[in-house]
């Protein structure tokens, strides 16, 4: 991990803590008076037993009295403390966060989408999210108590007797060196976890995106053998953790063990050699070792959850920092002249181009089509007009800008697209259309207007709640909220791919009869449909063969020439 990573994942740790340190530190003050309620326990413990022994100078029963009432008062209010502050801290600090790394989620390329796995961000707030508020949050509170404890419990052994703390703390080294030597184990353990986590999710989410082609094609088996394969792997890996921590607490159990019989051993040797150990003292610093002990216990598996959880953290902050465009040039929202394509090759591995050599314009206002059998590179090509991927050789420009030094911001005023695959949320159709803006209400009429949206919407009502995925809408009605929407958007650039393959023939004439229609806009439609009245309208139709430009020109143009094209349209008709 390079340092700007590190030091991103700081900015995630700061939102835990941003507007909320009074929470933090009441929730963390009553930790620490828990831990020193302990101490005082052991005190009052000493005072008990040199009362009873009879030892000069102990303190009477009423003022011992008078001491367990305030114990259990302080208890009282401690847990009050703790009821208002923690649970406040932890909510706000996990919204907080969460917030945070999802705006960041925003801020990515649309091209991110293409390379990363969305599984990743799904595991990221969901099992990663719950490891963080565990291992790092509440386990914050828990260690520094522990800390706290062991330092107050060696100081009061101290101060009872120095001698015996001394050959004390020389045992107490040996499970300190369990937490050094365990710690990364642990952060590797709970990295394995996260990483099989997201390949279950990616297989739960493949599985029902799919479920009624798994069933139509009787896939079950394969797809529950798939997922099978993944859950063994993701519960193999808890498997493993489950197994770590059960080595690193019997290390920790075995080095406390050894302390604590070893005080003891060294208590027992200091009282025969005559040292002025009272009955109280020695009950207090068998309390107070095992105060010691304790954290020392815990200490090793609370820090390695830590450095797991922060592990965690990195892991998002490392994903949510790559493909972030946001220091590319602002441009203004304007075409000029047009987009030109010069040389372009393009692959999505190194070793396969997909695009060879694309040299080609397309001059502002007009209107291009670009045909060409399944799989000769047009929806690639249109999506690299979108600047969907920058690892491409060659020069694709908007007015001469290179478009992957435009801002996305920049680019997204100018450029729209209709996809084949429309996503439709699961909201009313109006919001589908605006996408949660507002426009003009003349202007939304408009929209539904060209894209044949009227109807739907008269028997509907523009409230129609549109279902996951528009589950309650047909592929034509999907397209057509899709044509709505970029519509709407009014950008110089349109493009289409395919956004007619789900509509009849008669709607989708008109529909891309409204695309060509709309004056001062540049359309580039990827399309199938060969139709001759439609085609005709278009500037230029662009022919592509095994991802190159075989021939360019108007419907007469290219009919004349007898080519490629006219033996598309000849097999076609
Ligand atoms: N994300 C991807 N990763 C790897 N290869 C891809 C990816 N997307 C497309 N391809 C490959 O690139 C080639 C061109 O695909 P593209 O989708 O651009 O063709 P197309 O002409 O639009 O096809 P169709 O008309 O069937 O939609 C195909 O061989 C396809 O398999």
């Amino acid at each position: 991990m390079n340092h700007k990573h590190k030091s991103a994942s700081k900015k995630y740790i700061a939102q835990f803590y941003k507007k909320n340190h009074a929470s933090f530190l009441i929730a963390l003050i009553s930790s620490l008076l828990t831990a020193a309620l302990n101490l005082w326990i052991a005190w009052m413990l000493q005072q008990m037993v040199d009362f009873v022994s009879g030892v000069s100078g102990a303190f009477g029963l009423p003022v011992l009295v008078w001491y367990v009432v305030s114990v259990v008062a302080a208890i009282l209010l401690l847990k009050t403390m703790s009821y208002f502050s923690r649970p406040h801290f932890m909510e706000k600090a996990m919204r907080q966060y969460k917030d945070y790394a999802f705006h960041k989620l925003t801020q990515k390329n649309i091209s991110a989408f293409y390379v990363e796995n969305t599984a990743n961000y799904i595991s990221a707030f969901s099992n990663d999210a719950a490891t963080v508020e565990n291992g790092y949050l509440d386990m914050q509170f828990n260690i520094l108590s522990n800390i706290f404890m062991l330092t107050g419990a060696l100081l009061m052994m101290l101060m009872y007797h120095p001698l015996m703390t001394v050959i004390a703390r020389a045992f107490f080294l040996l499970p300190i060196g369990v937490s050094y030597i365990t710690g990364n184990r642990m952060e590797t353990a709970e990295r394995n976890i996260s990483e099989k986590n997201s390949k279950l999710i990616a297989t739960l989410k493949d599985s029902l995106s799919g479920f009624s082609i798994i069933k139509s094609f009787k896939a079950e088996n394969a797809i529950f053998d798939l997922f099978a394969h993944n859950n063994t792997a993701a519960e193999q890996a808890k498997c493993k953790k489950r197994k770590l921590i059960t080595v690193i607490g019997c290390l920790a159990s075995v080095a406390g063990i050894t302390a604590q019989l070893g005080t003891f051993l060294a208590g027992a040797w200091l009282a025969s050699s005559g040292q002025d150990i009272t009955p109280g003292i020695l009950i207090a610093f068998i309390n107070l070792t095992a105060y010691v002990i304790q954290p020392i216990q815990e200490l090793p598996e609370q820090l390695a959850s830590r450095k797991a959880a922060i592990a965690l953290i990195d892991k998002l902050a490392d994903s949510l920092e790559g493909n972030v465009r946001d220091e590319g040039m602002h441009i203004p929202n304007q075409l000029n002249t047009g987009i030109t394509m010069k040389n372009v090759t393009f692959g999505y591995d190194a070793e396969c181009d997909v695009l060879h050599n694309i040299s080609t314009a397309f001059d502002a206002g007009k209107k291009y089509a670009i045909v060409g059998t399944s799989g000769s590179g047009k929806s690639t090509l249109l999506n690299l007009l979108m600047a969907s991927h920058g690892n491409y050789s060659g020069q694709i420009c908007y007015d001469g800008q290179e478009v992957k030094d435009i801002s996305s911001e920049s680019l997204y005023d100018i450029v729209s697209m209709i996809q084949q695959n429309v996503f439709i949320f699961n909201a009313s159709i109006r919001d589908n259309i605006t996408m949660f803006h507002e426009f003009p209400a003349a202007e939304v009429e408009r929209a539904i207007e060209l894209s044949g949206l009227s109807k739907l919407i008269k028997e509907r009502g523009e409230d129609y709640l549109c279902g996951e995925n528009g589950s309650g809408l047909s592929g034509g009605e999907k397209q057509r909220i899709s044509i709505a929407r970029s519509l709407l958007k009014k950008t110089k650039v349109l493009l289409v791919d395919e956004a007619t393959a789900a509509l009849d023939t008669e709607t989708a004439c008109q529909v891309s009869g409204a695309i060509l229609g709309l004056e001062g806009v540049t359309g580039i439609v990827v399309t199938h449909a060969l139709n001759e009245t439609l085609l005709r309208q278009y500037d230029g139709i662009i022919t592509l063969k095994n991802g190159s430009i075989v021939e360019s020109g108007t419907f007469d143009e290219l009919i004349a020439e007898k080519g490629y094209f006219y033996s598309l349209f000849t097999i076609s008709q």
